[in-house]
Formats: structure tokens, sequence, C-alpha cells
């Protein structure tokens, strides 16, 4: 699947697929392009080449469809103001055909199990972030969907709320069999829920995958860190840590006001144990020593941000 707009390449050669009842996250700086699929798999947008299928069926041709399966949370959800938490998901409920009664009812569970129960009477109006994202999730599970999308959801909530959301977006997967795609580039909270995630950059799914596997596509050229922190290190160690076959890279910092010298070694193996032994047999107190694993953090880092690996 491809869109651009002009010249631009907003998307391009997206090739992927989300299992029935996954939590799968879309991550990627601003721009990358994840709103973009999002509107593709929604048929709100068409692609310039390519398709798209979402439970079996064409966003393009059936967008209707779709809609009725599929519950979207845009970043900015739009309520009526001065209506109630409670008003608001009735008229959702109404939107796609179900009868007043039914409405209430299933109005008032939602609100209870995204934790709204006791302000189902307020207008939205004085809703925090938080509070209108839950209710973005009941507006979106009220037509009963198979599939939910949900573009940046922790947009602007405090950790606590984020926590919270997100444990129930789990638990919506999890008890009921939603598959959810959420996007964002809050990576250390992706990571929590998701069962796989892709890294968009620059409109291009450069890699995906479950969270240790990605760091293993991403590794630094395949490229293995070992860490040490040793104390009385010599630089006859560092000569001998230097000249270990497979050594790509060096590096080693005192610490300040310490007599602790912290030392990183990139190879080509994994080099820990004899590292260890080189350490000890030069004279040196081995404080630590760990083959560093990298987490999604350090790897969007690397990626979106240009950092290098520490
Ligand atoms: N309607 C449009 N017309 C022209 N360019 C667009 C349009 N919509 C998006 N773009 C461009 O396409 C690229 C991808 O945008 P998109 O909104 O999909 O990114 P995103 O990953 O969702 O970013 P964000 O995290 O900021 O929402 C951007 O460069 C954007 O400027």
């Amino acid at each position: 699947m491809k869109k651009s707009y002009g010249d631009h390449v907003a998307v391009s050669g997206l090739n992927l697929s989300i299992q029935q009842g996954e939590i799968f996250g879309l991550l990627g700086p601003n721009g990358a392009g994840k709103t973009t699929t999002i509107l593709m798999l929604l048929g709100l947008t068409e692609p310039t080449s390519g398709s798209a299928r979402v439970c079996g069926l064409d966003p393009t041709r059936q967008p209707l469809q779709i809609k009725r399966r599929v519950g979207y949370m845009p970043d900015d959800v739009g309520f009526y103001e001065d209506r109630t938490a409670l008003d608001n998901l009735i008229f959702t409920a109404q939107l796609n055909q179900i009868p007043l009664q039914e409405a209430r009812m299933l109005a008032e569970q939602l609100l209870e199990r995204v934790g709204l129960a006791e302000v189902a009477a307020k207008k939205v109006g004085a809703f925090s972030r938080g509070m209108r994202q839950r209710l973005g999730i009941a507006d979106v599970l009220i037509k009963r969907p198979t599939v939910i999308i949900l573009d940046e959801p922790t947009l602007g909530i405090d950790p606590e709320g984020v926590r919270e959301l997100l444990q129930l977006i789990h638990n919506l997967s999890r008890k009921e069999g939603l598959t959810v795609l959420l996007s964002s580039h809050h990576l250390h909270q992706v990571q929590q829920i998701c069962d796989r995630v892709g890294l968009f950059v620059r409109g291009e799914l450069i890699a995906y995958g479950d969270v240790p596997s990605l760091a293993k596509q991403l590794d630094q050229e395949g490229l293995i860190t070992v860490e040490l922190e040793a104390t009385g290190f010599s630089d006859a160690a560092l000569n001998e840590l230097s000249s270990l076959e497979d050594v790509v890279e060096i590096r080693g910092n005192v610490q300040q006001g310490t007599d602790s010298t912290t030392v990183i070694l990139l190879g080509k193996r994994d080099m820990t144990t004899e590292a260890a032994g080189i350490v000890i047999r030069c004279g040196a107190q081995l404080q630590s020593i760990r083959r560093k694993q990298y987490g999604l953090d350090e790897i969007y880092h690397r990626y979106f941000e240009g950092g290098g690996l520490a």
C-alpha cells in the first residue's frame, strides 16, 4: 500500500498483516505516516497504489461495512461538550442504529467498564483529558466493533491515567478478543501492552515484530555490546581487551570522583566471559559485567532521533 500527496510520499510500500485478537502498535515520530495508514485502513483516504483488507473487506470499496466493524478513536476525540457522558454515548449508539432502550443500557455498561459510571451525568466539557480518552474508548465500543483503531490514545494524559487506559485496552483485547491497532510515539508505554510493534520512519515501516525480535533485527549491524564496571582498572587491561579477536570498538570511562571505570565493548560475538577473565587477571576488581540488551526506547532513540547506542 502506498500513499502520496502530490510529490510527497506519506506512506511507501507498506506490507503488513495484523492478526485477529492482537494488539499492534504503530510507532513513529510526527509525520511518519501513521495517521495516513489508519485513514487508508478506514477507507477515509484512498491509497495511491495497492490495497488493504480489514476484516476481509476492502476499505476503498466497502467503507460503510468497515465503519460498522471498526471503531476509530482519533487523537482528538470530539464530543458534545454541553451534553453528559451518558447522552454522548447514547447519541453515538443511535447513529449506529441501536434502539434507544438498548443504547441506554449499553452506554451505562460501558461507562462502568471504562471507570466513568460516577460521572455519567456530568457534562463532557468538564472532563479531563484522561476522562475524555476513556469516554472515547466507550464511544468506539458502543457499536460492538471487532477491530478498534486508536490514534495516539495516551496523548496528554498523566502517567497514572496512561497506566489505567492501557490496562483497559489490554483487558478489552484479552477478554473480548478485540483486535487493536494503536499509534503512538511513546515507546515505553506501547511496549507494555503490544503483542507486536511496527516502527515507521518517513513513511516506511522499517521493522516490525515483538519487542525482543525487533531489538535483535535492529541490533547495531549484529554487534554485541558488553558493559562492565571495575575498580583498579589499568591500561594493561584496556589493551588486552582491545586486542581480543572480533572487538570492533572499546570505550573506557572513569567515573568522576571514584576509582571505578566503566568499559563498553562492542564485538562481533559475545565476549562477556573472556572480558571478565581479562579484568580479573589484570588485578582489577570486577563490580559488574553484563551483555547489554537494547530496549525499544534505545532503538527508537537511535532510529528516530539520530542518537547512537550507548
Ligand atoms: N492531506 C494531506 N495533504 C498533504 N500532505 C499530507 C496530508 N496528510 C498528511 N500529509 C503528510 O504526510 C506525512 C505523513 O503524515 P501523517 O499524519 O500520516 O503522520 P503521522 O505519523 O500520523 O504523524 P503524527 O504523529 O504527527 O500524527 C506528513 O509529512 C504529512 O505532512
